[in-house]
């Protein structure tokens, strides 16, 4: 199962953008949808909620007056964490459940508005935002849907911002132009890469990247970040450390476009479990390497995680590459050359070799 997070701020387009996902096959779980489920009438979430904000959140025939209580619960930050405890721990439930629902090869997109506010994003295998400005938002808020444009301020007043959510964003659909244009990212999006993700998840097709060498990229950082949350969401605390190392890692240099994480374990128990833990979760294990090295299989982002004891004196090595080549411009000009010649293991023997050297 592919697990997708999709969010955005109130009004951003994520209805637009569910819309032609589920036409194209996946599995929707709508937030926002559970959450009229669990406060209907006579439910216990229903009763929790006039406890909290009074008899006035009522309509005439007992059931949720949503508009009296939005205007209750978004006054302040206050107000509306007591409308979160009440309301999410009974959504995160009735989510799990849908979760476990669903076929094993499907593509199960969760939309949910709060994916960054509640820090859920390393659960998923990818994360996409339906990224519009803010004044674009409110404008079709209010001039589309008819919400009372105070409402719609205070309810994004309550939520991250653009720039939070780009910042964990592995996929940014722009909607600030034609509805249409953001219709054709999101099939292109399917083919290009929810499928395949999907495909080689189920089947454990690892991901090889390129190592053609190519221009330096300032997202590498950023990618390896998620990257790593990822790891640590499957690994909590059977990785001692989790780094990016590599190529990538050192910084303004020309690189294959392959991310390089490197797992450290406390000994070899940490790392029969690490190994089951990476496994289980997608990774797929490359059997030509002696030491364990493992694949991610995103089409769009090849990663490599190698897993190391920390009394493996190796362990160290990756670590010290980038200071390495900080003090030393022979150092970095050799190993820019030893990248053109696109051999993993020769790479990593130089990286050994330098390092081990440097120390000693
Ligand atoms: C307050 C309620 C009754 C207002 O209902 P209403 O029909 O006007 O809005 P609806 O539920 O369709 O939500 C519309 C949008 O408002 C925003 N929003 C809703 N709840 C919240 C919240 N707690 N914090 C920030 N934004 C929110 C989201 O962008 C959402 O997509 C309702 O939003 C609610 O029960 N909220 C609490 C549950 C929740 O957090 N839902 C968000 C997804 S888990
Ligand atoms: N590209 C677009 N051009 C014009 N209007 C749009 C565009 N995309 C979406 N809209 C309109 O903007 C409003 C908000 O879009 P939509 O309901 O898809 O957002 P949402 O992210 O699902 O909202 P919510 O946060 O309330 O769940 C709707 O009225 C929708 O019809």
């Amino acid at each position: 199962m592919l697990m997708v997070g999709l969010t955005g701020g109130i009004g951003a387009g994520k209805s637009t953008v569910t819309a032609v996902l589920e036409e194209a096959g996946a599995v929707i779980v709508d937030a926002d949808k559970i959450a009229r489920e669990v406060v209907q009438p006579e439910s216990p979430g229903l009763a929790m909620l006039v406890a909290e904000f009074g008899e006035g959140i009522l309509g005439q025939d007992g059931s949720l007056d949503r508009a009296a209580l939005a205007s209750l619960a978004f006054v302040d930050a206050d107000r509306t964490a007591a409308l979160n405890a009440i309301t999410h721990p009974l959504i995160g439930q009735r989510t799990a459940e849908l979760f476990t629902a669903a076929p094993q090869d499907a593509i199960v997109v969760h939309d949910m508005p709060l994916l960054v506010e509640g820090g859920l994003t390393p659960g998923y295998h990818l994360v996409v935002v339906v990224d519009t400005p803010a004044d674009i938002r409110l404008e079709r808020l209010v001039g589309q849907r008819g919400m009372p444009e105070d409402d719609a301020r205070a309810r994004m007043s309550r939520q991250a911002t653009d720039e939070q959510r780009r910042a964990v964003a592995d996929v940014l659909i722009d909607n600030s132009g034609e509805r249409e244009a953001v219709v054709e990212a999101t099939r292109a999006l399917v083919e290009s890469r929810l499928v395949p993700f999907e495909h080689n998840l189920r089947t454990a097709t690892p991901v090889i990247g390129d190592r053609t060498v190519v221009p330096f990229r300032p997202e590498w950082a950023a990618e390896a970040e998620r990257a790593t949350a990822r790891v640590r969401h499957i690994l909590g605390e059977v990785a001692v450390r989790i780094d990016h190392v590599g190529p990538t890692s050192v910084g303004d240099l020309d690189a294959p476009d392959i991310i390089d994480l490197q797992v450290t374990v406390r000994d070899e128990t940490g790392e029969d479990s690490a190994l089951r833990m990476l496994r289980d979760a997608g990774w797929v294990r490359d059997t030509t390497s002696v030491r364990p090295l493992f694949h991610w299989c995103d089409p769009a982002r090849p990663v490599e995680l190698s897993v190391i004891a920390e009394d493996d004196p190796e362990h160290e090595f990756s670590l010290m590459m980038a200071e390495v080549i900080a003090d030393d411009p022979s150092a970095r000009t050799e190993y820019a050359e030893i990248l053109q010649r696109a051999d993993r293991e020769e790479t990593r023997q130089w990286e050994r070799a330098r390092c081990g050297a440097s120390r000693s």
